[in-house]
């Protein structure tokens, strides 16, 4: 009893602290006066963080935006704008606002990658070391990757057809595809998980556990290291920069065998990157030099940003295609007259895919409707402060933006801004269309917009029409029977159905899984 006495002083002064500091941001932070949840306002719980953890960031920010308007305080020190005139003042080229700390969660090195870095020089310089790898005269070269993937995967459903086993997870496929094609661009080899239709190396399950961590961690960035030294973020990350320096200063390993039996003591986390790295660490140039640390970044780089956005996009697309009877025969019909009027051949080019307008239009309303990054993308505000959306903010608010969000606005691309029309691209005069591809934000906007958007944009075009054109598609009914995990699905924009074919879990990425069709071959 008496011990207890003696902590209430204690416990007296940090509940005053506590009330203090909640009245504080409620009454006097620059960011008082607008909207928002209470745990937000209050500095108290963390929207964000809960958002993080219950994977549902999409709908449950519309829902805010549709309840308090244009500007919402999503956080104690972040306010959310969906805006899409805001998208030029936030992400502008010419004065562009610095990223916030959130993104350094996402790197998977202990030193920034390009997308986590914050100094706007510092990843000034850093994409211009990297750009070579992104460079259009490497083009034909990602086209030859993209084809040999593509090959790989239509042996492996064909066998699958053949065995009589149609009935496919093509969200675990096309996640498997995407992952070699990143090999043949970082490795110029691809890791065969199309090929098999397994997932030999594990990636999986990791790199989603990586990315939902990060994205985790990111929200609570007072803690971020306490919380990355948890999850052994920070491990994989410094044991593979270590592991880098030893390779290049050719004290140890020297081969595969040798760095995976090393990394294989750690279970989990640390396997993450460590598939990839071992090979990436141990990967040679045509020269016969070995990779660069600026190599070896971009490389996972290119994971950690191109892989489950890449997939996502395709799932998408055809949730949305073949989801529409009607679309789904115009898609058909286009490429079917295509190939009969000798207009495009396959493997499809990539600049034979920009033949097909209506499925061209139908990537784009897909980026529109189901961005795979649907999280805010945050920036700080400079010395100074700026009126954005009609609202100043002082200097080191945070004001953010999320694809998801801008997309589905009237203000955006017009009343029907929540229907799955790709006719809009079509109809569109050059003013509106300009307006439409200003008001995206698939891809990010200004200086910060994702480095391998015309490497993405090929792969979807290039591979959709293929699997298309050779592929019958329908989604496997959902039944006590079928292979699906789940009873239900869940969309995009949070909506719980049977009759939904995938179940979307919304965070930094929409992801989605339980994506079952049935495949036959068409031609
Ligand atoms: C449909 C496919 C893709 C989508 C929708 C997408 C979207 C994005 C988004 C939203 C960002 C962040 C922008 C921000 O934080 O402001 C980003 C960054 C990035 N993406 Fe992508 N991405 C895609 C494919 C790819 C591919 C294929 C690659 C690599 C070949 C790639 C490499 C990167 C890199 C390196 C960054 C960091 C850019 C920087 O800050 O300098 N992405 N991407």
């Amino acid at each position: 009893m008496f011990p207890l006495l003696n902590f209430l002083p204690l416990l007296g002064f940090a509940s005053l602290a506590i009330i203090l500091y909640a009245l504080y941001n409620l009454l006097l932070h620059p960011l008082c006066g607008l909207p928002g949840p209470i745990g937000a306002k209050t500095g108290l719980w963390s929207w964000k963080s809960t958002r993080a953890v219950k994977l549902d960031m999409g709908w449950k920010l519309l829902k805010l935006h549709r309840r308090y308007g244009t500007i919402v305080r999503i956080a104690r020190n972040e306010a959310s704008i969906c805006d899409p005139g805001a998208i030029s003042q936030i992400y502008s080229f010419k004065s562009p606002l610095q990223k916030t700390r959130f993104y350094e969660s996402l790197s998977g090195l202990d030193g920034p990658t390009s997308i986590s870095t914050v100094d706007n020089k510092h990843h000034g310089e850093m994409r211009r070391a990297e750009s070579p790898a992104y460079s259009a005269k490497l083009f034909p070269n990602f086209e030859q990757n993209i084809d040999t993937c593509t090959n790989d995967l239509f042996n492996y459903l064909d066998r699958c057809i053949a065995d009589g086993k149609g009935t496919v997870d093509l969200a675990l496929i096309l996640q498997f595809f995407v992952i070699d094609v990143v090999g043949e661009l970082a490795l110029s080899k691809s890791f065969e998980l199309s090929a098999t239709g397994r997932d030999t190396c594990q990636f999986l399950p990791l790199l989603v556990k990586f990315l939902e961590m990060a994205c985790l961690v990111g929200t609570q960035p007072m803690v971020a290291p306490i919380l990355r030294r948890i999850s052994k973020m920070g491990l994989v990350s410094s044991r593979i920069e270590s592991r880098s320096k030893e390779y290049k200063n050719q004290e140890i390993y020297s081969n595969h065998h040798n760095m995976l039996q090393v990394f294989d003591s750690d279970s989990e986390m640390i396997n993450i990157l460590t598939c990839c790295s071992a090979q990436l660490l141990t990967a040679q140039n045509p020269d016969g030099s070995e990779y660069s640390l600026e190599q070896v970044r971009a490389a996972v780089d290119l994971l950690t940003c191109s892989v489950d956005t890449t997939a996502i996009t395709m799932r998408a697309m055809i949730r949305f295609v073949v989801g529409e009877a009607e679309i789904y025969t115009k898609v058909q019909i286009e490429i079917d007259d295509a190939v009969n009027c000798g207009a495009i051949t396959f493997p499809l080019s990539y600049d034979d895919a920009r033949k097909l307008p209506y499925l061209q239009a139908c990537l784009k309303e897909t980026l529109r409707l189901h961005p795979p990054v649907p999280w805010t993308l945050s920036r700080s505000v400079g010395r100074g402060g700026a009126i954005i959306a009609g609202h100043f903010f002082v200097e080191g608010t945070e004001v953010s933006m999320s694809p998801f969000v801008v997309h589905r606005r009237q203000e955006a691309c017009g009343d029907d801004a929540e229907a799955f029309r790709p006719e809009r691209w079509i109809e569109a005069d050059t003013d509106q269309r300009k307006t439409m591809e200003h008001n995206n934000l698939a891809f990010g906007s200004g200086p910060r917009v994702c480095a391998g958007k015309a490497i993405g944009m090929m792969e979807v075009s290039k591979f959709m029409p293929f699997l298309l054109w050779k592929y019958r598609i329908s989604f496997t009914p959902r039944s006590e029977t079928s292979p699906h995990l789940r009873k239900v699905g869940r969309g995009v924009d949070g909506r719980v159905s049977a009759a939904e074919p995938y179940f979307v879990t919304s965070q930094w990425v929409v992801l989605q899984s339980d994506f079952w069709c049935d495949l036959s071959r068409r031609k």
